[in-house]
């Protein structure tokens, strides 16, 4: 369940491999504050865990050389947890069991391996948009800012996440994953950040939202095309689109045209061309950026179509770019046994392993 409330205990612990109950297999800072200054809120925070090294073994937890030095050369991997923007018993901790099963994989690595496969490991928290209706947790508190965001504040904690583990922690290329509409912000992520209208704020003044863009984003069950799906839900699917108008309502407003200029397949004037690489990144070998599309063959709530529709869009957009290294490349994976919506990241093994897969250059 999530607690939302702040944890009082910071700090850097242990994380035991689940089959023996004893070795240590990396560290985790639950729910680390990445706003700067002192107004973070309760879910302007992170989860971080660290795989483990000989240094760390020793020191008790990851040492400024693990985080600073090596921490710096490989990628970190980031999750967006989903929950249609508003559930808040969905939150970071979701990442959890799949964290886990990466840090486990990552222990059987040989050390030089390990250090050159991921540096880091992140899952965000941001703040949701209002959900009266929620069965356990009914956001009703009108001044409770954890409860009453409004698009772009979810892509601008998401972006702030993102510069702070570059500010404090030296993240320099990272792969960006997300569920459901996780999904939907790690692409967003992708785009020119003036897209939201935060250019002018005084955060985009001070370079809050002034971070080097993933090398690769994998969407999990993503939603990626709103407007579409409520004006024409697919097959097996029409009992959801009053659910589908509300959480989109709660989020974005009740202008379908707004719905369509911030989703990442129905955005007019394609957005590929904004998904700039530093220097540094296009110096390294792979210039292309990736997406790879995960869907649930069984999944109850998103349809394949989401996913089919992103893959068509990302592909044509990609013809239009001259450039060869500014193509994205796309991968989609159809799991025919992948499970009803949450089970991906309830279950952790699938997920981890496909994170890991494209880390490890293999996917
Ligand atoms: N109906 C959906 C359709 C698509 C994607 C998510 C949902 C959700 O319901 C998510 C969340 N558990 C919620 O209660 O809002």
């Amino acid at each position: 369940m999530a607690d939302y409330n702040r944890s009082s205990s910071g700090g850097w612990k242990p994380v035991l491999d689940p089959t023996d109950n004893k070795t240590i297999i990396g560290h985790h800072w639950r729910r680390h504050d990445y706003v700067p200054g002192e107004e973070a809120l309760a879910l302007q925070t992170l989860d971080m865990w660290i795989p483990i090294s000989p240094a760390a073994l020793s020191y008790g937890k990851p040492t400024p050389n693990t985080l600073l030095g090596d921490g710096a050369k490989a990628p970190w991997l980031i999750y967006i947890h989903g929950g249609a923007w508003r559930d808040p018993v969905i939150d970071s901790s979701s990442f959890n069991a799949s964290a886990t099963k990466i840090l486990s994989d990552l222990a059987q690595q040989p050390l030089e391996q390990r250090k050159k496969t991921v540096a880091g490991i992140a899952s965000i928290n941001y703040r949701l948009s209002p959900y009266p209706n929620h069965p356990t947790h009914p956001s009703n508190d009108p001044y409770d800012p954890n409860r009453t965001a409004k698009h772009p504040d979810h892509i601008a904690d998401v972006l702030t996440a993102l510069g702070f583990l570059r500010n404090y922690f030296g993240m320099k290329e990272y792969v960006l994953a997300g569920h459901s509409c996780g999904a939907t912000l790690a692409l967003q992520a992708c785009m020119s950040p003036e897209r939201w209208g935060l250019a002018g704020t005084a955060e985009w003044r001070a370079g809050w939202y002034n971070v080097a863009k993933p090398k690769a984003v994998v969407g999990f069950n993503g939603l990626y095309d709103l407007a579409g799906f409520i004006a024409d839900p697919p097959k097996g699917y029409e009992r959801w689109k009053e659910a589908y108008r509300e959480f989109v309502v709660g989020a974005f407003g009740k202008k379908e045209e707004d719905w369509k200029k911030v989703c990442p397949g129905s955005i007019a004037e394609g957005w590929v061309r904004e998904w700039n690489l530093t220097q540094q990144q296009q110096g390294e070998e792979g210039k292309k950026r990736k997406v790879v599309l995960v869907q649930s063959l069984e999944d109850s709530l998103v349809p394949v179509e989401q996913t089919e529709g992103m893959a068509e869009y990302l592909e044509r957009e990609s013809q239009k770019v001259a450039d060869e290294d500014k193509k994205v490349e796309v991968v989609v994976l159809r799991e025919e046994k992948g499970g009803d919506h949450d089970e991906v990241w309830k279950k952790g093994e699938r997920l981890g392993e496909i994170l890991l897969g494209v880390l490890n250059g293999e996917i």
